[in-house]
């Protein structure tokens, strides 16, 4: 049984776009974002580069509001998601699903009851219901989470605890989670930097084909170009805060990263690499 996923065409409105309109935001002196701009038309897989402390994390958080604009608007299909609160902003977040570098999952828990955490979105209380996983969800919502682990070959893990699953496997069983919330947009924060290359290339497949088939939104932070031009419709540069390349893959070419950041590819991938394994050591710490 597939996953349903909504047509994002028409939830994104008339006009279809994710409008950031000057969003910025301030830590103390820092402004980790400043007055970004950006319009991403329903659909469009967009990869967000950058050197460490560029902002990509903090515009991805904005969006969905884990982290609140300093100033600027967030628009969806012209709504004003900036200003939502209560049960609006909650249904705003369930829009937006979230797929963290780290995985998140609840290494104890089974991986199917992972998946179906995502139902919790759609549930009143659904704090209060974490404590009930497992008792609470239909036999139709147990297929659905079956039907997305059968999707990316993680059927047969489906009983076994998350932490026995490789990162790459976690990762995608995350991207399960993300789709059981029926999401529009999904925000991925760095999701292979913790991840060998094999398992790099699985997890953005996913998220391609989740991109693709299902017509989500996808915006990505990555730390690899070579990753971002080849699975991305479009690439978002950013360097202290501020967006400083918006194209096509093709156009971010090896001269244009040297004029934007000062440094080779070689160089930022170099610095990518340092940071994929400083990343990759706490999570495989919490594998042992
Ligand atoms: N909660 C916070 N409190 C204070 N400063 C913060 C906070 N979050 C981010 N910053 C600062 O904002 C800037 C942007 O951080 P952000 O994490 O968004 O960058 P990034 O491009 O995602 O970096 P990385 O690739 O290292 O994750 C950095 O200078 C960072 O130190």
């Amino acid at each position: 049984m597939p996953v349903p996923a909504k047509d994002a065409a028409a939830w994104m409105g008339a006009r279809g776009m994710l409008e950031l309109q000057g969003l910025t935001r301030r830590f103390g002196a820092t402004l980790a974002v400043d007055h970004v701009n950006l319009e991403v038309p329903a659909g469009q897989m967009v990869g967000v580069i950058g050197r460490s402390g560029a902002g990509k994390s903090t515009l991805l958080r904005m969006i969905n509001r884990l982290a609140e604009p300093s100033s600027g608007r967030i628009l969806a299909g012209g709504r004003d998601v900036t200003a939502l609160q209560g049960r609006a902003l909650r249904e705003w977040r369930r829009d937006c699903a979230m797929v963290f570098q780290q995985f998140n999952l609840v290494q104890r828990l089974d991986v199917l009851t992972n998946v179906l955490i995502g139902r919790l979105a759609w549930q009143r209380g659904w704090r209060a219901a974490m404590v009930l996983v497992g008792a609470r969800f239909t036999a139709e919502e147990r297929a659905m989470a079956l039907a997305a682990l059968d999707r990316f070959g993680l059927a047969e893990t489906a009983l076994q605890r998350a932490e026995t699953l490789s990162g790459g496997q976690q990762q995608r069983v995350a991207i399960c989670r993300a789709l059981l919330q029926q999401p529009r947009l999904v925000l991925a924060d760095e999701p292979i930097a913790s991840l060998d290359p094999r398992n790099a290339q699985v997890v953005m497949d996913a998220l391609r084909d989740v991109n693709r088939r299902d017509g989500l939104t996808v915006l990505v932070n990555l730390h690899h170009l070579d990753t971002a031009r080849e699975y991305c419709d479009r690439i978002v540069a950013m360097q202290a805060g501020k967006v400083v390349f918006d194209g096509l893959p093709g156009a971010l070419t090896a001269e244009r990263v040297r004029a934007i950041y000062g440094i080779s590819e070689q160089e930022f991938a170099a610095e990518a690499e340092a940071r994929q394994r400083a990343a990759a050591a706490p999570a495989r710490l919490a594998m042992a």
